[in-house]
């Protein structure tokens, strides 16, 4: 037989692709999409994605051999790999770059990666070489570890398949801190498999009467062997107005009769859904959904311009319908996992089982499993799943069929990612998926972003407007505060003005709910001295620590560096360190003792770390059992509750003074956004927004709710300026430990890219914080101009990074590409 070599991917950040040998067993089995492990330097093994399979020998080296084939059929399929492509070249980043977003970490072994047994290995029928591995995995072990001990006898499929089974895990770096939320559930042993066995249980039991009557009680509660058996029960739920205690269940569980084992609460909620209609549209729905259609059947892309709450939703859930109904399958991406947890259970409503929803808060076997089931898809498809549901990371899923993108809430910016590499934003990747794969593209927003809504003003994409609510009751009404004047006549309720603090008594008493938003999370923004100024700042990065409270530390909200709070200056000694300004923990605080009785509940990265807190902090307001909550941006983002008629935005100047092209835009969507969430069922809401400038000329815009407005001043500007959408942004930052090393590097490289007289190239600056986990950084910005494709940019940068990178002592530079920063 000729040889054959294999194109594969490597996650990392070096190059491309990599050639390695096919050997002679492997040929027949071989196909693009399936994962192999490859060896890489001396010691490193790596489970790389087979891209391509030919018979041309790679020229200059001698190809290693693939050791072991992963999976027995692709888990990326051929279509899903062009979106990988676009990618890598748009961002300036390497396909490995990608193929570490794309795959759920479950599919991503490497020699480092670390390992444990789950504790799930009593009912798993598993071959010799399976069992050789549990019997090694006492401890939390690595790959490598393992591979060293088990030399020869050591099999990657076989751990990939206790992997698949749940036997065994890998721990992930970002969501292991985030152990998520489960319950004991109890159910028969598998030894008790039959009626029969059960009967000779129960009579065994005869001397321990307080077990015989649980184990007679779970049998009654399941129905154990009766029509409509109920497998599992929660121990909750099955203690519940019992006298049974833990010790019993206990004895039960030694003796193999019951079984006790724990898993994640949010799985049950899924068995627990009804099906019901699709609600009829209303008659403004229906014209905009007749829009879109007629769009698709000239365009690829269209955006809805829909006020809050005008049904958006309502209009995605009919197209959806439609796709489903043709065959295809559909990706409904939103911005926040919060929104998943309104949006998936109004989804489920309608197409119960044929509905996923993938995010990072995920633990890895649920995230591998899903991503089998979208691939199931297309061998089966009652069996796979139809539509997903996800945050930015679901853009990668094995789709097949596709046939509809949704992009819900399309101005966000939690649609793009910042950091690590690719640093992509999802919502023009989906249109990029969308157009690959020959899908429509909808992107929905009350508030667009101001590229989108250019593209559709000129005719890149169609536009459809709604501006009716369902309800038909009006927008909020706007009422401008100014904190100068409430400051100076001493009407302030803590951060309440007089008026806000009125507006909420009302609602309260009512039984109505309010929102406050305010852009800070933790406790205060900063401590000080109160006597010589000082302020502590982190040791890692150039920023003030943030006081937290509830944990009595200071916080760097860039690095995670913590400290506890001095009880005297170190600089003067004065025992006058006072906090500044107002967090969102603070507020809670301060407005225990102002609202008595009410129950006030927090929304922010520190309260949302586990699991399900989103849904529970969402429920609670949903099922009225909060009256007020506070929050950071997160409360901004397309949530719907039937209750709220006060919005209070407590202080608005910093959103309009930051320093960024963006500002007004962002400000703009943010309290439009927020104040959407006020009188969207019942009765009009009202939105207070509290600021030191009311004469600014944007405040009079949101007072208005002028989108139109908003745009079209914006427009002129970044017109006059180069900005997008007129020119593409590229940010460039150099960083290294020694500041001198970054201004160096940086200078050199600003200078060579000056050379092309068609890049407008600013910079280098330090930006607002220059110093972050001990790395300085400087910032190079480059505007350019959209007549030059992304590959040709792409090549120009990275030739000169390459060519400064070579100059002397500038090797241990980094320097991040950042494309169409947020
Ligand atoms: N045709 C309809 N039939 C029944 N209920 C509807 C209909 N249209 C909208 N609603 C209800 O009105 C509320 C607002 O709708 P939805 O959440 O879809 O608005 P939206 O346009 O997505 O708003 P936002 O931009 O603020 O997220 C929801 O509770 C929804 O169930
Ligand atoms: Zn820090």
């Amino acid at each position: 037989m000729p040889k054959m070599f294999a194109q594969v991917i490597l996650p990392l950040s070096l190059h491309d692709a990599y050639t390695y040998e096919v050997p002679l067993n492997m040929q027949p089995a071989i196909q693009p999409g399936q994962r192999v492990v490859v060896q890489f330097g001396p010691k490193k093994f790596y489970a790389a994605l087979v891209v391509s399979v030919s018979d041309e020998k790679p020229e200059g080296f001698q190809a290693k051999e693939i050791v072991q084939l992963l999976d027995e059929s692709p888990v990326v399929l051929p279509q899903n790999l062009g979106l990988w492509r676009w990618m890598a070249s748009y961002y300036c980043c390497s396909l490995g770059d990608i193929f570490r977003a794309a795959l759920p970490p479950g599919l991503k072994l490497e020699s480092k990666s670390k390992i444990f047994l789950t504790g799930n290995d009593d009912e798993q029928q598993v071959s010799e070489k399976e069992q050789l591995i549990i019997n090694q995995l006492q401890d939390i072990s690595t790959v490598e570890i393992l591979q060293k001990k088990l030399g020869s006898r050591f099999s990657y499929p076989a751990l990939q398949k206790l992997l698949n089974n749940n036997v065994v895990q890998v721990e992930e770096k970002i969501s292991s801190k985030y152990k998520p939320k489960t319950e004991i559930f109890v159910k028969l042993h598998p030894e008790v498999g039959t009626e029969k066995q059960l009967h000779e249980k129960i009579t065994s039991l005869e001397r321990a009467k307080k077990q015989k009557a649980l184990l007679l009680h779970f049998s009654e509660k399941t129905n154990a062997f009766g029509e409509k058996s109920q497998k599992e029960i929660s121990k909750k739920e099955l203690f519940k107005g019992t006298d049974f205690n833990s010790a019993h269940l206990n004895e039960l569980h030694k003796k193999k009769i019951l079984k006790k084992f724990e898993q994640p609460v949010s799985r049950i909620l899924e068995s627990e859904q009804k099906q019901v209609d699709i609600n009829l549209l209303n008659k403004f729905q229906e014209i905009a959904l007749a829009e879109v259609k007629s769009i698709f059947s000239k365009k690829d892309v269209a955006l809805i311009h829909g006020i809050t709450a005008s049904g958006k939703t309502e209009i995605y859930i009919h197209l959806i319908d439609e796709a489903l109904k043709s065959g295809e399958q559909v990706l409904y991406l939103v911005p926040e996992i919060a929104l998943t947890t309104q949006i998936v259970q109004r989804l489920k409503n309608v197409f119960g089982p044929k509905v996923g929803i993938y995010h990072s808060r995920l633990n890895n076997q649920e995230r591998v499993e899903i991503w089998e089931k979208v691939l199931q898809f297309r061998q089966n498809r009652d069996k796979g799943y139809q539509v997903i549901l996800g945050a930015r990371s679901s853009l990668f899923m094995p789709f097949s069929n596709l046939g509809l993108v949704i992009v819900d809430e399309e101005h966000e910016n939690s649609f793009k990612q910042f950091d690590p590499a690719p640093r992509y934003n999802a919502r023009d990747m989906a249109v990029v998926l969308g157009i690959q794969n020959k899908a429509k593209v909808l992107l929905g927003s009350a508030t667009p972003s101001f590229e989108s809504y250019f593209n559709a003003k000129t005719g890149k994409y169609g536009l459809v407007n709604l501006d009716k609510r369902h309800s038909n009751i009006e927008l909020p009404e706007v009422m401008i505060i100014d904190l100068k004047r409430v400051w100076k006549r001493k009407q302030m309720h803590s951060v309440l003005s007089h008026e806000l603090f009125e507006l909420m008594n009302t609602a309260i008493s009512k039984g109505e709910q309010v929102i406050l938003f305010q852009n800070r999370r933790g406790y205060s923004p900063y401590v000080q001295c109160f006597n010589c100024g000082w302020i502590p700042k982190c040791q890692n990065c150039d920023v003030s620590l943030t006081y937290h409270k509830y944990k009595k530390r200071l916080n760097c909200h860039y690095c995670g560096f913590s400290q506890p709070v001095s009880n005297e200056c170190p600089e003067c000694g004065s025992p006058d360190i006072k906090t500044r300004g107002f967090g969102t923990e603070k507020i809670e605080d301060e407005l225990k003792p102002l609202f008595p009785g009410a129950r006030i509940d927090r929304m922010d990265l520190d309260t949302t770390r586990s699991k399900n807190a989103f849904s529970r902090i969402v429920h609670n307001l949903e099922s009225r059992k909060t009256d007020i909550l506070i929050g950071t941006q997160m409360v901004t983002k397309g949530l719907d509750f039937e209750h709220v008629s006060v919005v209070g935005i407590l202080n608005a100047d910093n959103l309009i003074n930051f320093p960024d092209f963006r500002a007004h835009e962002r400000a703009y969507q943010l309290i439009s956004q927020v104040s959407g969430r006020a009188g969207r069922k019942h009765n009009r809401g009202k939105v207070i927004v509290q600021t030191s400038q009311p004469e600014h000329p944007l405040i009079e815009i949101i007072r208005k709710q002028d989108y139109q407005e908003a745009f079209q001043s914006q427009m002129e500007e970044r017109k006059l300026f180069k900005y997008p959408p007129f020119y593409r942004l590229i940010k460039l930052v150099v960083k290294h430990k020694n500041p001198e090393n970054v201004n160096r590097f940086a200078n050199q490289l600003a200078t060579n890219l000056r050379h092309n007289s068609s890049l407008i190239v600013l910079g280098p600056e330090f930006p607002l914080v220059s110093r972050i986990q001990l790395w300085y950084q400087k910032e190079i910005w480059l505007k350019v101009s959209r007549k030059f494709s992304p590959g040709e940019v792409k090549n120009f940068i990275i030739n000169n990074i390459d060519t400064v990178k070579h100059l002397k002592d500038n090797s241990s530079c980094v320097v991040n590409i950042d494309v169409d920063p947020g």
